[in-house]
């Protein structure tokens, strides 16, 4: 069972061998041990101190020392934006989930991009990944050079295995992966199924809190980083890289897991969805869902979020004389969505666990018939929503899909008649 330290963005310090993070200075003229020392910066040098993160890594060998890397031929569904191979799509789409690999295939491999926006090139935007896989990542490690890694399993736990030590994610966490630090993914339960956001944007953070106050939502001290770990193999690992879209890869001649210490704030992280402290009304209306966001990147506009990763968890549904599921939408922001669990308060039918859905900039969306008409004909009494475990990627420009997302059997073709046959309004 790995161990954790709490808190999100703390500067941590740990060591996997007594004595092997120096003291007092980042990098010594002698490392304790002969380790070598290597700043991991994920944000600017100069970046303001309340936004500065970085960490400093205490290593068997440099990064630096590896052969040239090669174009690398597998994972070919894991692309990034832009994304031009088909039209934009101003469709409401929805997919079932993802079926099951035919061939063993690894975390890795079995990444399939949905979409995204923005540029690689430029650093702004994201892109939607879903994995199937079924076979465990050996000898060989993967990075995004292009953005941070959320993973939000959906079926299947996963143990990730990073340079900066070890997380196990269930369903119902959340595992976020800066951008640059190299991970394995194994998988304990034999196959596993899930999302990937990957962010191109600025890091991720937990939100404002405004007039909510100093607690609530996702509070930090759920937030858990791995201990320093590291395994001392010198047998062939392969390195793949998503560098500016492309895949490359090179083999190190030992395992890139070692780093003996580190210290700093950035690093790998994970987080229980169910830690998390809803808020809601407790008299009308449904507030925007806004108000259950995890984590944000912020862009450049205050507050519009290159990303948000917004969760719908079990609650208490109490407003009085509302509507009281998902109201009809159209929105500057673009919603990708996933359910991990359960069903989803607006959707009766058709948005299954391990589905997704996509609702594009102003294009109407909300909920489906049947579930517009269960909730005009409820009591409104207190009710708990349990069972559920939806999630949103609330991202500021379209999310563009892929061809294969628009080509796949899994997408679903009669997604618009969920919005057909509403009776029409009578006036008096
Ligand atoms: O179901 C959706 O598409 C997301 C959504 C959730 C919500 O609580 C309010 C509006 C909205 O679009
Ligand atoms: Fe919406």
């Amino acid at each position: 069972m790995p161990d954790y330290q709490t808190g999100f963005a703390n500067h941590h310090a740990t060591e996997a061998i007594p004595g092997a993070l120096p003291i007092g200075r980042n990098s010594p003229q002698h490392v304790p041990f002969g380790l070598y020392a290597e700043q991991l910066s994920g944000t600017a040098f100069t970046a303001p101190r309340a936004e500065n993160r970085r960490a400093w890594l205490y290593r068997l060998r440099p990064t630096a020392n590896h052969p040239a890397f090669v174009p690398y031929e597998g994972a070919s569904q894991l692309k990034s934006a832009p994304f031009t191979d088909t039209p934009p799509s101003p469709n409401r789409l929805r997919w079932d989930p993802l079926p099951w690999p035919d061939a063993p295939t690894d975390w890795v491999d079995g990444l399939v991009t949905y979409g995204g926006n923005g540029d690689v090139g430029t650093g702004t935007g994201v892109a939607i990944h879903l994995y199937a896989a079924d076979a465990d990542m050996t000898d060989r490690v993967f990075f995004s050079a292009d953005g941070e890694i959320v993973i939000v399993p959906q079926e299947g736990r996963l143990s990730i295995d990073t340079e900066q030590g070890r997380i196990d994610i269930a369903p119902l966490h959340l595992a976020v992966i800066p951008r640059g630090v190299r991970f394995r993914v194994a998988l304990p339960d034999g196959r596993a199924r899930g999302y990937v956001l990957e962010n191109y944007g600025a890091l991720l953070r937990l939100p404002d809190l405004g007039p909510i106050g100093a607690n609530g939502l996702a509070n930090p001290r759920d937030v858990e980083t791995p201990v320093a770990w590291f395994e001392d193999i010198d047998a062939p690992h392969q390195v793949i890289q998503k560098y500016q879209g492309g895949l490359w890869a090179t083999t190190l001649d030992h395992s890139p897991f070692d780093v003996v210490a580190w210290h700093g704030n950035l690093a790998p992280y994970r987080y229980d969805l169910t830690c998390f402290c809803t808020i809601n009304t407790v008299s009308f209306d449904h507030p925007d869902p806004s108000i259950f966001t995890v984590l944000t990147s912020p862009s450049d506009t205050p507050g519009t979020a290159n990303v948000d990763v917004v969760i719908f968890p079990p609650r208490w549904m109490v407003a009085e004389d509302t509507f009281r599921p998902p109201w009809f939408h159209r929105n500057v922001m673009s919603e990708f969505m996933g359910l991990i669990h359960g069903a989803y308060d607006a959707k009766e039918g058709g948005f299954a666990p391990g589905g997704a859905s996509l609702h594009n900039q102003m294009n109407g969306h909300g909920p489906d018939r049947a579930s517009y008409d269960k909730a005009v004909a409820a009591d409104l009494a207190p009710v708990k929503i349990t069972d559920t475990m939806a999630f949103m990627f609330e991202t500021r420009f379209p999310v563009r899909p892929t061809r294969w997302a628009t080509e796949t059997p899994t997408m679903q073709l009669d997604y618009d008649g969920v919005w057909t046959g509403f009776a029409k309004a009578h006036l008096p």
